[in-house]
C-alpha cells in the first residue's frame, strides 16, 4: 500500500472524482475533505482505487457495479453529478449501507434545450447543411426540412425534462401529446398537453416523439421494431433520455428503409462510441452525450452533488438521497428534529424487553403525525436492531436489515395528542405482553424527555447510562437507591419517580455517570421491596 493511501478510516475522509466535476464544486469539498481527481480511470484503476475512498462523485461514464461496490471497504456515499443512476448499482449499495444520492434538477433545463436544439436541427438538417457548406457545397435543393409549429410533439416521460420540452414546443405551436402513467390527467391539462393511455398513442400520432424515461428495467427496448413500424413514416424519433431505451438494431432499419423520417440522439446504449452504424445515415443528427453539457448546469450537477457528499460524510442524511428516507415537503425539518430520540427509544425498549416479539408498533401522536414520518420510522428500528447486528446501521441499510431478521414496523398517526404538543410512542411485544416506551421534544431547543417505560409515566431527560427500578410504593425506597448506588461510587445524574396506585407500585428512573454493573444491580435486588432493575445504555 502506498504511502498516500496509508491513513486509517479515521483519517479526513477522502473523496474520488474519476469524472470531469465543475471547479466549484471540488473547491467546495476541498474545505473539509481529500479530494482526488483522477480522469478517465479504467474499470480496472478504478477497482484498485475505490477501497481508499469515503465519497465518490460521478458522471453518467462512470459505471459503479456490484464489484466496485464489494470493493468499496469504506465508500460511504456515492454522488451523481446529474440525473440519471442507471449506472449505479443502488441494490448493491444500500445493502452495503451505501448512500446514493444525485442532482435531480441541475441539468434538466440544459436536457430540454438541448432536446429543442436536436428536433429543429433534423427536421431542418442544419447539421449536414453546416457541414457540406463548410465543405464548399451551396447546396440549397437538398435540404427542404419540415416546420414543426401546427406538429405533433409526442412524449414518452413527462417529468422534469419532458416538461420544460413541452412548454418550449407549446411556445413553437406545437401540439404536444404525453404518455407517462405516473403524472395525472388534471397536472397534463395545466400544463396544456395532451395525456396518452397507451404509448402506442404516441408512437401512432406524433410527428416527433421524444424520450424523457430514465433507463429502467421496464423502459429498457421500449422503443423496438415494433414501436417504430407503429410511427408515420414522416415522424422523426428523438433520444436525449439513455441508450438502450431504444433498440439501435431496429431504429437503423426503420431509418434505413425510411420507415421513419429521422432520428436526433444524444445517448447511445454503448458509450462512448464513434462506430456505430447508425452514424453512416444521412437522416440521423448525433451528439455525444452532450444534453447536460452548459456552463450553468454543470456548475449546479458539480455544486449540488458535492453537498450531497460533504452532507453524508458529516453523518448527515442529504436531501436527494435515493436510497434513504428523507423527509422532504412542509414539516422536514420538524421531523428531522425527532430523528434521534425515536433512536433512542428504539435502543431503550430493546434493553428493556426480553425475547422480543418480530412486530415493532411506532405511533405517532400530535403535530409530528401531520407529517411524513417515514425517517423517524427508521430511526427507531435502527436504535432497536443496534444492539442486535454487528454491521454499522444507517438510514440505508436499517429497512433491509431489519426485513433480514424478520421485524415488521407497523404505524399508527394520530393528529391529537393529549398531555403533549407531539409524542412518539414504540411498542414491541414480548413473551411478557407489550412493553411500552415513548418520549416527546420541549421547550424552544425541542429537548428530548423520557415520558414512558417498564409500565409508568415519568418526566426525564434521556442520558446515555440510566437505570430503571421498580419497587414497592412505601416510603425510604429512593433513599435506598441512592445510597446503594453511592457506595458503588455511582453518581446519580437525575432521578423521576412514577407512580401506580399510592401504596402498590412504583418506579424509579435514574440517570448515572458511568455504568451501572451487575454486581450493583444485584446489590439492589437484594433490598426488600426493589422487584426489578435494569441498566441500560443508551448512546
Ligand atoms: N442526455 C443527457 O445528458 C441527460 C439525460 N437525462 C435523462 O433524462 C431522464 C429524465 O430526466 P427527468 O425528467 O429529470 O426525470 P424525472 O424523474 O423528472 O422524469 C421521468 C419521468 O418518466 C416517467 N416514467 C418512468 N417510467 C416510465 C415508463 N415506463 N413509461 C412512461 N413514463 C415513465 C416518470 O413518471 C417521470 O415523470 C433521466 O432519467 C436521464 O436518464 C437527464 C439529464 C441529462
Ligand atoms: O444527468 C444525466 O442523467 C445525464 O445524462 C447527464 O450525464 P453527464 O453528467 O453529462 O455524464
Amino acid at each position: 500500500m502506498s504511502e498516500r493511501f496509508s491513513g486509517g478510516p479515521h483519517d479526513t475522509p477522502r473523496v474520488l472524482v474519476p469524472e470531469k466535476l465543475a471547479a466549484p464544486g471540488i473547491e467546495l469539498l476541498r474545505k473539509d475533505f481529500e479530494v482526488d481527481v483522477k480522469l478517465d480511470l479504467t474499470p480496472g484503476e478504478l477497482l484498485e482505487a475505490i477501497g481508499h475512498y469515503d465519497g465518490l462523485i460521478i458522471r453518467s461514464a462512470t459505471q459503479v457495479t456490484a464489484e466496485v461496490i464489494e470493493r468499496a471497504g469504506r465508500l460511504r456515499v456515492i454522488g451523481r453529478a446529474g440525473i440519471g443512476v442507471d449506472n449505479i448499482d443502488i441494490e448493491a449499495a444500500t445493502k452495503r449501507g451505501i448512500l446514493v444520492a444525485n442532482a435531480p434538477e441541475s441539468n434538466t433545463v440544459a436536457a430540454a434545450e438541448h432536446t429543442l436544439g436536436l428536433m429543429l436541427a433534423v427536421a431542418r438538417y442544419i447539421p449536414v447543411a453546416d457541414a457540406t457548406l463548410k465543405n464548399g457545397e451551396w447546396n440549397r435543393s437538398a435540404y427542404k426540412g419540415v416546420e414543426v409549429q401546427g406538429k405533433t410533439l409526442g412524449l414518452i416521460g413527462l417529468g422534469h425534462v419532458g416538461a420544460i420540452v413541452a412548454r418550449g414546443a407549446l411556445g413553437m405551436g406545437m401540439r404536444v401529446l404525453a404518455f407517462d402513467p405516473y403524472v395525472s390527467e388534471d397536472r397534463m391539462v395545466e400544463m396544456g398537453v395532451e395525456r396518452a393511455e397507451e404509448p402506442d398513442v404516441v408512437f401512432e400520432g406524433a410527428d416527433f416523439v421524444s424520450l424523457h424515461v430514465p433507463r429502467t428495467p421496464q423502459t429498457v427496448g421500449m422503443v423496438n421494431a415494433e414501436a417504430l413500424k407503429k410511427m408515420k413514416r414522416t415522424a422523426y424519433l428523438i433520444n436525449v433520455a439513455r441508450g438502450g431505451i431504444v433498440d439501435e438494431d431496429a431504429l437503423y432499419e426503420a431509418l434505413e428503409s425510411r420507415e421513419i423520417a429521422g432520428a436526433a440522439l444524444d445517448v447511445f446504449e454503448k458509450e462512448p462510441t464513434t462506430d456505430s452504424p447508425i452514424f453512416s445515415l444521412p437522416n440521423v443528427v448525433v451528439t455525444p452525450h452532450l444534453g447536460a453539457s452548459t456552463a450553468e448546469a454543470q456548475d449546479r450537477a458539480g455544486i449540488t452533488a458535492a453537498e450531497q457528499v460533504a452532507t453524508a460524510l458529516r453523518g448527515g442524511v442529504p436531501v436527494h438521497a435515493i436510497n434513504a428516507p428523507v423527509p422532504s415537503g412542509e414539516g422536514a425539518e420538524f421531523v428531522s428534529q425527532f430523528s434521534e430520540l425515536c433512536e433512542t427509544l428504539g435502543r431503550l425498549l430493546y434493553q428493556l424487553t426480553d425475547r422480543p416479539g418480530s412486530v415493532l408498533k411506532v405511533e405517532y401522536y400530535g403535530e409530528v403525525a401531520r407529517f411524513d414520518t417515514r425517517l423517524l420510522d427508521v430511526s427507531a428500528q435502527k436504535g432497536l436492531l443496534a444492539p442486535m447486528v454487528n454491521e454499522p446501521l444507517n438510514f440505508v441499510n436499517t429497512p433491509a436489515l431489519a426485513r433480514a431478521r424478520g421485524l415488521r414496523v407497523e404505524t399508527t398517526k394520530v393528529a391529537e395528542s393529549a398531555d403533549y404538543t407531539s409524542l412518539v410512542v414504540l411498542r414491541l411485544a414480548s413473551e411478557a405482553g407489550d412493553m411500552v416506551v415513548s418520549g416527546t421534544l420541549i421547550g424552544p431547543k425541542m429537548q428530548p424527555r423520557l415520558i414512558h417505560a417498564v409500565g409508568f409515566d415519568f418526566d426525564i431527560p434521556p442520558e446515555r447510562y440510566m437505570l430503571f427500578i421498580r419497587n414497592r410504593d412505601v416510603p425510604g425506597m429512593i433513599g435506598k437507591a441512592g445510597q446503594t448506588l453511592g457506595e458503588h461510587g455511582i453518581n446519580i445524574g437525575n432521578m423521576a419517580v412514577g407512580r401506580g396506585e399510592p401504596g402498590s407500585r412504583a418506579a424509579m428512573a435514574v440517570t448515572v455517570d458511568e455504568p451501572v454493573t451487575e454486581p450493583v444491580l444485584k446489590a439492589l435486588l437484594s433490598i426488600e421491596g426493589f422487584t426489578d432493575a435494569r441498566a441500560v445504555k443508551l448512546y
